[in-house]
């Protein structure tokens, strides 16, 4: 994984904030977000009154144990909060650098026929500003004219300019960024405040960051379990009177915050900060926790063949004549056809034509219309002056468009196609009016390492659906290739929303990668809809995912990103709960060996004195919340594997860890704390 923007965990500056957040926390009115937290500060409250005023109390024998239980509760609270604020630290540091950025700029605002310099901050939705070299993109906007190179390295930590142009997938621009030659006109889409730098920032600081549904969940758990233990301590009191054994309160509230999930508790929101700071520092903006945490439970994922799977510069490789035309005729009506087609795939069949050389007849071209490439048909290609059309594109789309001119179709065009096809290149028909004369060979590559990384993805039970516009064969060969679980060819952009809604029906939760305006609707309808930073707004905006560095392949590595989330949570929920069952079994036969004195028997930890078993095992309650941060921070270590083969590696890492680990924690403390009591 490439981690631009990493920082380290534990930098002294972050921890000299985090340390002042943790103090700050302590607020009531903020603890109170957290209940299990709040029980304990409020244990602490409760044992420094009767700290203080011992004589109210009946306490003076105990002052001395009182203040260590406090000082132990305190600390309990204060690692917790600890966590939470070192993991929102990194967040804050990056959206500091973030607002450097963003400092008030000038912008050339047209109006009519002159242009006005103003502020940025006074861009409207629909404004239109002219941005030059060496300026700085004052808003979020669609390139409407030019073209210019522009660095966005403020946004994707990306130093290689990237190239925008009016018209097509690459007209968005990104405010703060800036122009490093030639000239566009921009029409800005965004107001102040709601700018991408604006949602980065906020995602980024947390600001937004709301509880998921996964988190909710499980919080209400850790309430229900404090409730059930909060209802056991206090009805124990007058049970243990009733036969004749006194408990202290310090000693209850002890008990107490032993057996309350404190340990979850504290590290829950770090664990959930993190996996998002996780997801940003691999240069993905994630709009939501959730869309993290849906990525961890994906179970199909579609994926464009054509720059996902495959490198994507699909470059003419080879011009195969058919029907009987010449290579030159052939040649000429490719070249033809392609002088004004400005996708890859068009300039790259002039070049061949070049470096082939082959020369033609450039001015049958001249004062003709060009029509554009387009997903729906297909086909691009230019009508000439004189009536005739020339086309080139997928062949059945050309064969059809043949058709319906009242041509013929050559008998070896098929056989020429399919060879192309099967070979994994992309067959371009190419026709002059009603007849086709040849096929264009595209070539394109997998990309390395795919095969193994789908077969990852089958590992931990998600299905791969390859999505592409190219014909049968060639997908069946590209699949085949890459190892992907299954393919549709011949997908219009409308195709993916209906593959994405037939697996939801199934209750599978989908993602996908898109770029295009076409993508929009399909990255609304899935559940994690990854959109590229070169994309449009649309797509942009439809997706709960941007990709900084415009890879659509990385939703694999985000996919594996959001199981490691989940997986971190359950985990430590895991150990939280198991370590509190332990730590049960530590303190109860000590606590009533402080009442009375012959169950010394239960004693199996023969731990030093009942106090210094209590103390002991708070001290370990206290100690393991800082002793796990790094684990929450960094996540667990991920390996993939099946659901269930993965619960029950956790259950035995994690669950039987969490019982054996107070035990041995609990005796080494008392050993230490004993000495003093
Ligand atoms: N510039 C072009 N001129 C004419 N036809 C083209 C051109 N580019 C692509 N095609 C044809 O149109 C088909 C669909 O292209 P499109 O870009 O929509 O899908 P794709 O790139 O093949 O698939 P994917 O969805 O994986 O990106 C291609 O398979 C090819 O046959
Ligand atoms: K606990
Ligand atoms: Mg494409």
């Amino acid at each position: 994984m490439n981690n631009k923007r990493s920082k380290s965990l534990f930098s002294g500056t972050l921890v000299a904030q985090a340390l002042k957040a943790s103090i700050i926390k302590l607020n009531p009115a903020v603890m109170i977000k957290n209940p299990v937290m709040f029980v304990v500060e409020l244990g602490a409250a409760i044992v420094l009154l009767m700290t203080v005023f011992p004589g109210y109390f009946n306490a003076e024998e105990t002052v001395g144990f009182n203040l260590a239980v406090f000082f132990i509760l305190l600390f309990t609270v204060l690692f917790a909060n600890f966590a939470e604020a070192l993991a929102e630290g990194r967040g804050k540091a990056q959206a500091d650098t973030l607002k450097r950025t963003k400092e008030e700029i000038t912008a050339n605002k047209i109006i009519g026929s002159s242009v006005k310099t103003v502020a940025s901050s006074e861009l409207r939705k629909g404004d239109v500003v002219v941005v030059s070299q060496g300026e700085m993109i004052p808003g979020d906007g669609e390139v409407i004219d030019g073209l210019a190179s522009v660095d966005e390295s403020a946004i994707t930590g990306e130093s290689a300019p990237v190239i925008k142009e009016a018209g097509g997938d690459f007209n968005s621009v990104t405010g703060g960024t800036r122009v490093i030659s030639d000239s566009i006109k921009v029409r800005i889409t965004s107001d102040p405040g709601e700018t991408f730098i604006d949602r980065m920032i906020a995602l980024v600081e947390g600001a937004r960051r709301q509880k998921t549904p996964n988190e909710i969940a499980l919080n209400t758990l850790l309430i229900s379990l404090t409730i059930i233990f909060l209802i056991v301590v206090v009805t124990l009191r007058p049970i243990a009177a009733y036969v004749g054994i006194e408990l202290e309160v310090p000693v209850l509230i002890a008990l107490l915050v032993c057996l309350i999930p404190t340990t979850i508790g504290g590290l829950l929101s770090a664990i959930g900060i993190a996996g998002m700071d996780r997801v940003t520092q691999f240069n993905v903006l994630a709009m939501s926790g959730k869309a993290v945490e849906a990525a961890g439970d994906i179970n199909t994922m579609i994926l464009d063949k054509t720059g996902t799977i495959t490198y994507g510069n699909r470059m003419a490789s080879d011009i195969v004549p058919v029907g009987g035309a010449s290579l030159e005729e052939t040649a000429a009506w490719a070249a033809i056809s392609s002088l004004q087609d400005e996708t890859p795939e068009g300039r790259s069949v002039v070049e061949w034509i070049k470096q082939n050389g082959i020369s033609y007849d450039l001015s049958i071209g001249e004062d003709g219309s060009f029509v554009e490439f387009k997903a729906e048909t297909r086909m691009s290609g230019i009508d000439l002056r004189d009536g005739r059309k020339v086309r080139k594109g997928a062949v059945d789309s050309v064969r059809k468009w043949v058709l319906a001119q009242g041509g013929a179709i050559p008998h070896d065009l098929e056989r020429q196609a399919n060879r192309i096809a099967s070979d994994g290149g992309t067959p371009l028909a190419v026709a002059a009016d009603n007849r086709i004369v040849g096929v264009i060979y595209l070539k394109d590559t997998v990309k390395p390492g795919m095969r193994e990384r789908f077969s990852l993805l089958r590992e931990m039970g998600i299905k791969t659906i390859m999505c592409t516009g190219d014909n049968p064969l060639t997908a069946a060969t590209i699949a085949r290739e890459a190892g992907v679980d299954g393919f549709i060819a011949e997908s219009k952009p409308e195709d993916k929303i209906a593959v994405i809604r037939r697996e939801q029906a199934e209750g599978k939760l989908v993602a996908m990668t898109g770029d295009g305006t076409n993508d929009a609707p399909a990255l609304a309808q899935a559940d994690v809809g990854l959109a590229m930073n070169s994309g449009t707004t649309a797509a942009k905006e439809a997706a709960n995912m941007v990709d900084l560095d415009s890879d659509p392949s990385k939703i694999i590595e985000v996919v594996a990103i959001g199981k490691q989330l989940l997986m971190t949570r359950g985990a430590l929920t895991t150990f939280s709960i198991a370590n509190d069952i332990a730590k049960y079994f530590a303190i109860i036969p000590a606590m009533f060996m402080l009442a009375i004195p012959e169950m010394e028997a239960l004693n199996i930890m023969s731990l030093g004195s009942p106090l210094s078993a209590v103390l002991s095992a708070l001290i370990f309650n206290a100690i393991i919340i800082p002793m796990l941060i790094p684990l929450a921070m960094k996540g667990v270590a991920y390996r993939p594997m099946n659901a269930s083969r993965l619960l029950s590696r956790n259950l035995i890492i994690y669950g039987l860890g969490g019982v054996i680990a107070p035990f041995i924690g609990i005796k080494l403390i008392d050993l230490i704390v004993h000495v003093w009591i």
